[in-house]
């Protein structure tokens, strides 16, 4: 009996041991964050505009800080020190993407390159595109859509400014953005598709399901219930089918019309067709239609916001306008072909840009990304699974990176050498590393074209009875952040019109 004893009171020390050594293992030096509620964690604590929120928590709790969204552990990274650690040093362990339900429903279930987890998949998709639609090259071989696209505009505005209307610019770029993009990256004009008159509802609508609060996400079993409630769900189908829709048509068009060659649908649909490969993987109709998303998403609902944000500054500050106006009229002077590669002489402008970019982030969050597996940051542990959000407003706005933050002045660019792909970490718009924005090159061919137009061929004034104060900075939050309230001005003819 006497040796059961002794064998019970073994067995209860050696699992005491065991368990405290277990708990040692598993006790994680995690980054220090705001106390948590049950449940719910610090989901109440995202307000509105999340990245203004844990801008203002990092200044509590430090540069890389612990949240909580319901089952998620997150951690966001708020400094050029600690992104720079996520997006280069640690770039290969944190450039994977979480599942967001949404995300997955859209991209036809992650077969896209923006929400598609790091896999042999992603590696393979990337490729292409990059190959086939993102190459300066490639960029270059559209110059004249993009051409014949903002002339189109550049008329619209000027009738305006005969009849001295005031025009939504926000509305305009947007239309703009969805022209070019159609016939670049679908072969059809926006005129006539199936996205014609509802594109504006059907891009927003997109990107505001994307940047929702998704219960599914945080919540498992109960949470897609919840979206039910609130309406994501039937949301998300809504938008969802009539971008399917449009899809089906441009490759409908692709498939009759056997003359568009060498763009990237017909070469999508040779991979159906198994006539050229992607690596290991057999294309199917909703792997073409998942690379596609990004192409119609990324490529409408950005560049126009951007020249929105940078009109909207310039008619704040008139001294800038002015400065920017003279510099595009001296370089352009009376050329009436205006030429994309003018840019390279407009150093103001590209200031101009620059600053738009830091205070104006599109992407405030970037898109978020996941730890692949357990790793240490800043000497403090990340474990596998967690949601990593790199907040670049944060970084944007951190007075110890750039005097007085707030304000817009071009000039902190002077003589310095900072740029925004993706080396400096003070200033990250399109990102960095294996998941940087490969659209820039197209994005800011767009951007640039359009701005020097509106510059060069026109004077800009407030609505009567509107004053510089009265032109808000509020930014709608989705997945982008474009103004809220569209910017209306009215356009005046000049000599150079
Ligand atoms: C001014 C214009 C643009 C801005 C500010 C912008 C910004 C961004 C940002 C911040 C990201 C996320 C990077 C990350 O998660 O680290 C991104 C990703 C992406 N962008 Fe852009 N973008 C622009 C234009 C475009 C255009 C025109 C296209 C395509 C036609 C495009 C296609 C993409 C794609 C496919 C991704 C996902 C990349 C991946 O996850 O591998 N973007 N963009």
């Amino acid at each position: 009996m006497s040796l059961w004893y002794i064998i019970a009171a073994i067995v209860f020390f050696a699992s005491i041991l065991i368990a405290k050594k277990n708990t040692r293992k598993t006790k994680k030096n995690l980054p220090p964050g705001p106390p948590r509620l049950p449940i719910i964690g610090n989901l109440h604590q995202l307000g509105s505009h999340p990245h203004r929120s844990m801008f203002k928590l990092s200044g509590k709790y430090g540069s890389l800080m612990s949240l909580k969204f319901g089952n998620v552990s997150a951690v966001v990274a708020s400094t050029p020190e600690t992104v720079k650690d996520v997006l280069k040093t640690f770039d290969l362990e944190c450039c994977s993407r979480p599942y967001m339900t949404y995300a997955a429903r859209i991209s036809y279930n992650l077969k896209d390159l923006a929400f598609c987890p790091y896999s042999n998949y992603w590696r393979e998709v990337r490729k292409l595109t990059v190959i086939e639609l993102y190459t300066a090259k490639r960029v270059q071989s559209f110059g004249d859509i993009r051409k014949e696209e903002v002339a189109c505009f550049a008329d619209f505005i000027k009738q305006s400014a005969s009849l001295k209307n005031k025009v939504n610019l926000n509305q305009k770029l947007l239309k703009l953005s969805a022209s070019v993009i159609c016939r670049v990256g679908f072969g059809i004009s926006l005129k006539g598709s199936k996205l014609e008159n509802t594109y504006e509802e059907v891009i927003e609508g997109i990107m505001e399901v994307l940047g929702s609060f998704t219960a599914a996400d945080y919540f498992p079993v109960i949470g897609s219930f919840i979206d039910r409630i609130t309406g994501l769900h039937s949301k998300c189908e809504k938008f969802f089918k009539a971008m399917d829709r449009f899809f089906d048509q441009s490759i409908k068009h692709h498939l009759e019309d056997e003359t568009i060659k060498d763009d990237i649908i017909d070469l999508l649909l040779n991979m159906e067709r198994g006539e050229v490969g992607l690596g290991e993987f057999q294309l199917t109709r909703n792997h073409t239609k998942g690379i596609l998303l990004n192409v119609l998403i990324a490529g409408i609902d950005t560049s126009g916001h951007t020249v929105t944000w940078v009109m909207t500054h310039l008619i704040k500050n008139p001294r800038v306008l002015k400065k920017a106006q003279a510099e595009v009229r001296e370089v352009i002077k009376n050329k009436d072909d205006i030429k994309e590669e003018d840019i390279q002489q407009l150093e103001y402008l590209k200031m101009v840009i620059k600053e738009t970019l830091r205070i104006n982030p599109l992407v405030p969050l970037l898109v978020p990304r996941e730890a692949s597996k357990d790793i240490k940051i800043a000497g403090y542990d990340i474990p596998k699974k967690t949601w990593i959000h790199v907040n670049i407003w944060a970084v944007h706005r951190n007075p110890n990176v750039w005097k007085d933050p707030d304000a817009f002045i071009p000039e902190r660019f002077m003589d310095k050498e900072i740029d925004y792909k993706g080396l400096n970490f003070e200033l990250l718009p399109f990102g960095s590393g294996r998941r940087m924005c490969p659209g820039i090159g197209m994005g800011m061919a767009l951007v640039h074209l359009t701005l020097i137009n509106l510059l060069y061929r026109f004077d800009w004034k407030l609505p009567d009875g509107m004053k510089v104060e009265d032109v808000d900075l509020e930014e709608s939050y989705g997945l982008v952040c474009p103004k809220k309230v569209p910017l209306q001005l009215i356009p005046v003819l000049t000599q150079w019109t």
